[in-house]
């Protein structure tokens, strides 16, 4: 019942029957008193339980998947690697289905916890040719109950997406801390939004980490491999402005195409909006509550991080609701640009 079992808690609470929670008990208490579990269990009785949502760490997955057996329903875990996982649930004769919602952070702890955790992310599942397709249909029915967007994939394929598209990352952000650590022990103080942007998830759970890594190893292998050829190219064409435009252009093209919060937008084209603040207590809270105020629907919402006394937060709102929005926010006395 940590960040991501916590959620799932929050975000099911209502529309479920009893959520039983098995963590250590201090976990447990906190996960209880924030509404993530109605009560403490056990994992032999949660044998007994409909459905089994497993979110520790993945080596501990992996050992709750033989104790668990043999199980009365359905079994699903979220972690962020599936081939090993799938598997070995495979070999316990589980009823199982993996999966892996493409949502977090890099806190931890059921404290982060959130309902809306998962809202309008996509969500992995994983079915094999073992996979029986009315579990899958069940365990796709509770991912949209959480908010999420069911996505299928091959257990291997989803492990080769990931190194390239999460692991690889977290490896670069630990590698560039590194670098700029290494210069002098007052370096990182001098960095700027950039460096943070890039290295937000290098202060993420180290031992959760060193598992994800360790599991999806060989993939991680090749997305090293190929993300070293590419530094190397572009080291030896930094003299070259010609083909430095072209890269970036070509980055940028690619950047455009990079997947965010899957909202349903059947028909509905969205915007984006900058909106520089100033960075002091409550100054999003006006932004929001002007906009919500207003029956504006904030569709995604990032912060270009500063340490200075300024930030922008960019929205991504539905098209008609931007110029609105640029409106009122123009009105009550903020800059507003559309992207
Ligand atoms: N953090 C993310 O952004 C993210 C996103 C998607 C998926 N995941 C996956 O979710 C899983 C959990 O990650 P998290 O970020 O919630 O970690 P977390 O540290 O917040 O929570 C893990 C929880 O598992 C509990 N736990 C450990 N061993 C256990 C056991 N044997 N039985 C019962 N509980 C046990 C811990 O006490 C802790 O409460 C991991 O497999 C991770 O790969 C994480
Ligand atoms: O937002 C973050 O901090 C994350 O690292 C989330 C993130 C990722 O995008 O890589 C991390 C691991 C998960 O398996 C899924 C999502």
């Amino acid at each position: 019942m940590g960040l991501i079992g916590g959620s799932v808690g929050l975000a099911a609470r209502g529309a479920v029957g009893e959520i039983l929670g098995v963590d250590r008990p201090e976990v447990l208490e906190e996960a209880a008193s924030l509404g993530a579990v109605d009560r403490p269990s056990t994992l032999k009785e949660v044998r007994e339980a409909d459905l089994v949502v497993l979110a520790a760490p993945i080596s501990r997955i992996r050992e709750l998947l033989g104790k668990l057996s043999p199980a009365r329903g359905l079994v699903t875990d979220v972690a962020s690697t599936k081939t090993g996982i799938v598997r070995e649930a495979e070999r316990h004769g589980l009823r199982f289905v993996g999966g892996h919602p493409m949502a977090g952070s890099q806190l931890s702890g059921v404290a982060n916890a959130r309902p809306d955790l998962f809202r309008g992310a996509r969500y992995f599942l994983t079915p094999t040719e073992r996979t029986d397709p009315e579990a899958y249909r069940e365990v796709s029915r509770f991912v949209q109950l959480l908010g999420a967007i069911p996505t299928a994939v091959a257990p291997e394929k989803h492990d080769l997406l990931m190194a390239t598209l999460s692991h690889l990352p977290h490896l670069m952000a630990a590698a560039l801390l590194k670098v700029a650590s290494d210069i002098s022990p007052e370096a990182l103080s001098f960095a700027g939004p950039a460096f943070r942007d890039l290295t937000r998830v290098g202060s993420s759970n180290p031992s959760l980490w060193a598992d994800i890594l360790a599991e999806n190893a060989p993939a991680l292998g090749e997305a090293l491999g190929a993300f070293a050829g590419a530094m190397a190219q572009l080291g030896s064409e930094i003299q070259d402005r010609r083909s430095m435009e072209r890269r970036f252009r070509e980055a940028r093209r690619a950047y455009e195409a990079l997947g965010g919060i899957l909202v349903d937008r059947k028909g509905m084209s969205s915007a984006e909006l900058a909106v520089p603040v100033e960075n002091r207590p409550g100054v999003l809270a006006e932004v929001t509550t002007l906009l919500g105020s207003n029956s504006i629907n904030i569709l995604d919402l990032y912060v270009r991080h500063s340490n200075t006394e300024r930030a922008a937060l960019v929205l991504t709102l539905n098209s008609e609701d931007a110029r609105r929005a640029q409106k009122l926010l123009r009105e009550a006395g903020f800059g507003a640009e559309l992207l």
